[in-house]
């Protein structure tokens, strides 16, 4: 698995990497190919197929390692002019110096710009699964076949498909005629009419380490980021409260149960970030765009409409926003959070005067989640890690009674509580959030103090704050903190 790390690693650095026929599922993790060693497929009225416990399982069970069938990376799908690094370069400085000052200008650009491309990833991925018919017929007959939709009735029930860029729907004719030299007019039309569902109703978005800090910079792995098509995976219904977990190194996804499972139980992945999970069915349907509604596990609401609310329907702290804040200087950003963080919590504007505090429409609870990590990491840097160590303790219980059970995110948060707590000279706590960050780490991605630490090793690289001193340097002596919260030798 490190060496498939190693891979991965060297893959993100390439300017747009392309995938990913040189990443191979581990021999140590190929039996998990098999689908079936813990689970079968079962037939649901409402749901139609989805995965179910053969046995008991408990948490922390690798259920499956998947190899997509199609995949496509995000870069693919940027603009053709800011395709040429050297204006996507030029673009980005733009951006930065105009950030505060020239809004006019903004402004102005965003009028010759015009307004921002439909996102084509799902009509990319589908030109590749028909490009790859043409030279594999059988992929149609043996595989995408078995997947959602599959009657007419089942296809008869979803809106249409809207090509969203004309030159894709050229293309995308094109593909469908040169099939109809190699398999039967009625096979295509099936084809035209499914396949644009199929990828529209099963692709899963897939991104290597997002949890970590270093994901965006440098050392990070957004240049892989992704959706993919996969096989056996495809048969996850959606819960919001999810009973599996799923990872990805590249494009191979790992599926693991994130607590005990008993036999006979459907296993459920979530269709949307974790973090949005905790939020009104509104709003949770109002993200998901499938065609069932998702109003929690014990009511069946498929079909039902859900009532409209007030606020956001998505967070407002987006990457853009985290980017601008953190383009900020410390002192600056702090005061910036703050304000932010009394509109998320619906204590100042955008409602009425006449609104009552208490009904003023809050944001995403994960906008709160996010501002405070903002604000963690700003005051670890500006030498107050025990404000910050608050900060993460409250990011802590974010993730503990509102994600899933065994979340990355966590593993992330523990981690930064723990180095948090080391620089403040604090040893029992630090070593509590080490002892916990670990033990989640192993039970989703496994491998032990080891890998835990090859995953996070440029997170520990990062220098999120000042050289330590007083009591934190007499416990390092000298020694990186990760050395002594994590040694090897407690594998
Ligand atoms: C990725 S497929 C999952 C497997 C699918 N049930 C099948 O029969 O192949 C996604 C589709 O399954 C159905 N589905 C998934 N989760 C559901 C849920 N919680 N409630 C109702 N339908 C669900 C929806 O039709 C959705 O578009």
């Amino acid at each position: 698995m490190e060496e498939l790390l190693d891979a991965v690693d060297a893959l993100a650095r390439v300017n747009r990497p392309e995938l990913f026929d040189a990443l191979t599922v581990p021999e140590e993790v190929s039996p998990l190919l098999d689908p079936f060693t813990y689970m079968d497929l079962k037939d649901d009225s409402i749901k139609g197929k989805g995965w179910f416990a053969t046995q008991n399982l408990p948490a922390g069970t690798r259920l499956l390692v998947a190899k997509p069938i199609a995949a496509v990376l995000h870069w693919e799908d940027e603009p053709p002019e800011s395709n040429n690094p050297d204006e996507m370069e030029a673009g980005d400085d733009d951006d930065d110096d105009d950030d505060d000052e020239n809004d006019e200008d903004d402004d102005d650009e965003a009028l010759f710009s015009g307004p921002e491309p439909e996102p084509r990833i799902n009509e990319l991925l589908l030109v590749d699964l028909l490009e790859e018919l043409l030279d594999n017929k059988e992929l149609w007959f043996n595989t995408l076949t078995q997947l959602f939709p599959r009657t007419n009735e089942e296809l008869a029930a979803l809106p249409a498909w809207v090509c969203p860029d004309d030159a894709m729907f050229m293309e995308v004719e094109s593909l469908l005629e040169q099939l109809k030299l190699v398999l039967p007019a009625e096979t295509v039309t099936e084809i035209s009419k499914r396949l644009p569902h199929i990828v529209r109703y099963n692709i899963l978005s897939m991104e290597t380490c997002s949890e970590l800090l270093s994901y965006p910079g440098p050392d990070g792995h957004s240049s892989l980021a992704g959706v993919a098509l996969y096989h056996y995976p495809s048969f996850f219904n959606h819960s919001s409260r999810p009973n599996v977990n799923r990872w990805a190194l590249g494009d191979l996804m790992f599926f693991v149960t994130n607590q005990d499972v008993t036999a006979g139980q459907e296993l459920c992945i979530s269709y949307l970030e974790h973090d949005v999970l905790c939020e009104s069915p509104y709003r949770r349907n109002s993200m998901l765009r499938m065609d069932f509604q998702d109003g929690g596990e014990e009511e069946n609401t498929h079909g039902r409409q859900v009532d409209v609310e007030e606020g956001p329907d998505m967070p407002v702290v987006d990457t853009d926003v985290q980017n601008e804040l953190m383009g900020m200087n410390p002192l600056e950003r702090i005061d910036a959070i703050d304000e932010l963080l009394q509109q998320a919590l619906g204590e100042k504007g955008p409602a009425s005067e006449t609104m009552e505090l208490s009904d003023r429409p809050g944001w995403f609870r994960c906008d709160v989640h996010n501002l405070q990590i903002l604000k963690a990491i700003t005051l670890d840097a500006v030498g107050q890690s025990g404000k910050a160590l608050e900060l993460w303790d409250q990011a802590v219980l974010f993730t503990e009674t509102c994600l899933p059970p065994a979340d990355e995110s966590g593993v992330m948060i523990r981690t930064q509580a723990a180095l948090s707590a080391l620089q403040t000279g604090d040893w029992q706590r630090a070593k509590q959030h080490a002892e916990i960050a670990l033990r989640t780490h192993d039970l989703v991605f496994g491998g032990g103090v080891r890998f835990f630490r090859r995953r996070y090793r440029h997170d520990f690289a990062l220098k999120l704050r000042p050289a330590p001193s007083g009591a934190a340097a007499d416990l390092l002596q000298g020694k990186p903190p990760f050395e002594l919260l994590w040694p090897l030798e407690s594998s």
